[in-house]
């Protein structure tokens, strides 16, 4: 019996250091000398009073909460060593708001991060509901936190909703996706159950992760929000949403 506890909790400990370096891991190759000039720069201009833990991590970016002088933050930043800078390749080099930044690296996620800034600025006064943008400066976007007291919300994937529920998300889905294409001239080129929390306070929801968006003009923008709609009906129908692909395509791009 007591063999069995020595084995756990040295089990357990292994567990607990391997985490340890993981976060470690994360969070070292995120801060770079550069990010961390920027991010003591804005703690002096009191843009930021207090970095927090990681919110999320993904290949390309971390978003980590932070206090802000009045809201409390959400601090997304690219990674400057990214491998998938060259899949921000196909989304920024056809974008013909950005054809004339220079080939290399650092430009591009520089690039790149404004341009999520830019997008979450006219989704909001599209009138979709995004983290309030606040700034991006290099490879940090500053945006608002969306959750209460350093939780974030839960994204779609990860909020059961109930009968009554369902129909209301879906319809306030389609009609953001309505708004960013009739009213910002854009795609998010991402959606998805991942990219999408819910407020828990009224179920509802948020679009986030903004960077990969494309106007209208972009050669794939069609495609991109063809897949877009593949990826949110096959969401709902596990809800019994039945609606067609055409019938939303149609939906999104009418007048
Ligand atoms: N923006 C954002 C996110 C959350 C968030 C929460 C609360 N308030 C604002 C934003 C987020 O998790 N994005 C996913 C992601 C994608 C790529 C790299 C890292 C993380």
């Amino acid at each position: 019996e007591k063999k069995i506890r020595r084995i756990d909790s040295a089990k357990d400990k292994s567990r607990a250091r391997e985490k340890d370096s993981e976060r470690l891991k994360v969070e070292e190759n995120v801060f770079d000398v550069s990010t961390l000039k920027i991010l003591y720069t804005l703690s002096n201009k009191g843009i930021i009073k207090a970095m927090g833990g990681s919110i999320s991590t993904g290949k390309e970016a971390n978003v980590f909460y932070a206090e802000g002088p009045e809201k409390e933050l959400a601090i997304k930043i690219y990674r400057i060593s990214s491998s998938t800078f060259k899949a921000m390749d196909t989304y920024i080099m056809k974008d013909p708001r950005f054809t004339n930044i220079r080939n290399n690296k650092r430009d591009i996620i520089f690039a790149w991060t404004r341009k999520e800034l830019q997008n979450l600025k006219r989704a909001k006064s599209a009138g979709v509901r995004v983290p309030e943008p606040v700034l991006a400066e290099k490879n940090i976007l500053i945006m608002e936190f969306m959750g209460e007291k350093e939780v974030p919300y839960p994204l779609l994937k990860n909020t059961p909703l109930e009968n009554d529920e369902v129909k209301l998300v879906y319809d306030t889905i389609v009609e953001y996706m309505h708004l960013l294409y009739k009213e910002a001239n854009l795609v998010h080129a991402d959606l998805s159950e991942y990219n999408i929390l819910i407020d828990p306070n009224n179920i509802t929801p948020i679009f986030i992760d903004m960077g990969q968006s494309v106007t209208l003009e972009h050669p794939n923008a069609r495609e991109f929000l063809y897949r877009d709609v593949k990826n949110i009906l096959r969401f709902f129908s596990r809800y019994g949403i039945k609606d067609k692909t055409e019938e939303l395509l149609k939906k999104i791009q009418a007048e």
